[in-house]
């Protein structure tokens, strides 16, 4: 909530584009331990850890976390829960439900396909509650969305393969049910390149590329990531700042740097979202959207986000309507759907000018 109720109503009204969404970071502590029963996963036992006592405790927890790697610990135990299409389709619709909302017209949402194969889900349950979700909420709520299947980077590049394989042999890349790949998980130790090969594959077959850098890796993370993986845009890059020459280099190629906020705060990048770099990417033309990485986990979901951004920084109207035209422009949307998205915004701003 912004302590301005007038432009509180204007950034809900806004016209959003979601590019920074782990659907498995939207699994809420109530709906984890209520899958855990349904589908009888067990939980770490509360002995050796009380998180997991209750859902309230496990959300306190959440309020604690001491970087990435301590939330990861969490993250992946909370979607082993995760089993049949129905547990997938239901977490993505009410991630889309929650999404449009917030103001959310189109989303493009990234899933950790191995982190569910690797303890024996297949990679087409997965995909098949995804896309039946997505096509439910365009048909109820006229949300676009994309999903961008990413690799954990702890796990090795021939793991990644597989699974890339996999994807490619089902003709999901070529048909548009998977319209990228990202790069997700540790990032310190596990650079970009260690992905080259599935890289460059990806961009000669004409697949969408994007990563994680710059979270808490440092600015080079960012600089490989566009030089030897041709990614098109930066998940977090918040570190891209340390390298003044990568910075104009991103404003001059117009890459789209998808940040998270109150994300950044809870694994502890930065103290407090006013030490962002956003007033910097602001004077220095950086495009840049505002997402909510894994909401059931850091404490908001994406209106929020926008809203603490407002708190830090006080944008004027014009500023919040660059963010939003920047975020249409950096989506892999086509541009009949980018056109309309540029006029809703336009039409929103007008009503608050
Ligand atoms: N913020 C984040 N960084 C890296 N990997 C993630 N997986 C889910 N959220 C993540
Ligand atoms: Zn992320």
């Amino acid at each position: 909530m912004c302590k301005s109720s007038s432009i509180h109503q204007f950034l809900h009204e806004l016209p959003k584009c979601e590019h920074h969404l782990h659907i498995e970071g939207s699994l809420s502590p109530n709906l984890l331990f209520r899958l855990a029963s349904v589908n009888k996963v067990s939980l770490p036992d509360p002995s050796s850890d009380p998180s997991f006592e209750s859902p309230e405790a496990l959300t306190s927890r959440y309020e604690r976390f001491t970087s990435l790697d301590d939330f990861l610990h969490y993250y992946f135990i909370g979607m082993s829960v995760l089993i049949t299409a129905s547990d997938f389709e239901s977490l993505a619709y009410e991630y889309f439900a929650r999404a449009h909302a917030d103001g959310v017209q189109h989303a493009e949402v990234f899933f950790d396909p191995q982190a569910h194969t690797q303890r024996g889900i297949a990679y087409t349950t997965v995909v098949s509650g995804l896309t039946a979700a997505q096509k439910r909420a365009e048909k109820d709520f006229g949300i676009t969305s994309k999903f961008i299947l990413c690799f954990l980077r702890h796990l090795s590049a021939t793991d990644a393969e597989v699974t890339y394989q996999e994807a490619v042999a089902l003709g999901h890349f070529s048909d548009g049910t998977i319209a990228g790949i990202g790069l997700d998980s540790s990032e310190v130790g596990f650079p970009p390149e260690i992905f080259r090969e599935i890289y460059a594959s990806a961009k000669q077959a004409g697949i969408r590329r994007t990563a994680h850098a710059g979270e808490e890796g440092d600015a080079s993370y960012v600089q490989r990531s566009l030089d030897i993986c041709h990614t098109e845009r930066i998940d977090h890059g918040i570190r891209l700042v340390e390298d003044e020459a990568l910075v104009k280099r991103i404003a001059k190629d117009r890459t789209l740097i998808t940040m998270c906020p109150l994300s950044n705060v809870r694994l502890r990048c930065v103290s407090k979202v006013a030490d962002l770099p956003i007033r910097r990417f602001l004077d220095e033309g950086v495009r840049f959207s505002i997402n909510s990485d894994d909401p059931a986990y850091f404490g908001g979901y994406i209106l929020d986000n926008y809203c603490a951004v407002q708190e830090a920084f006080g944008l004027s109207i014009k500023e919040w309507k660059y963010i939003a035209d920047g975020a249409i422009e950096g989506s892999w949307c086509d541009d009949e759907r980018k056109k309309v998205l540029l006029q809703k915004v336009e039409a929103c701003v007008a009503k608050y000018e």
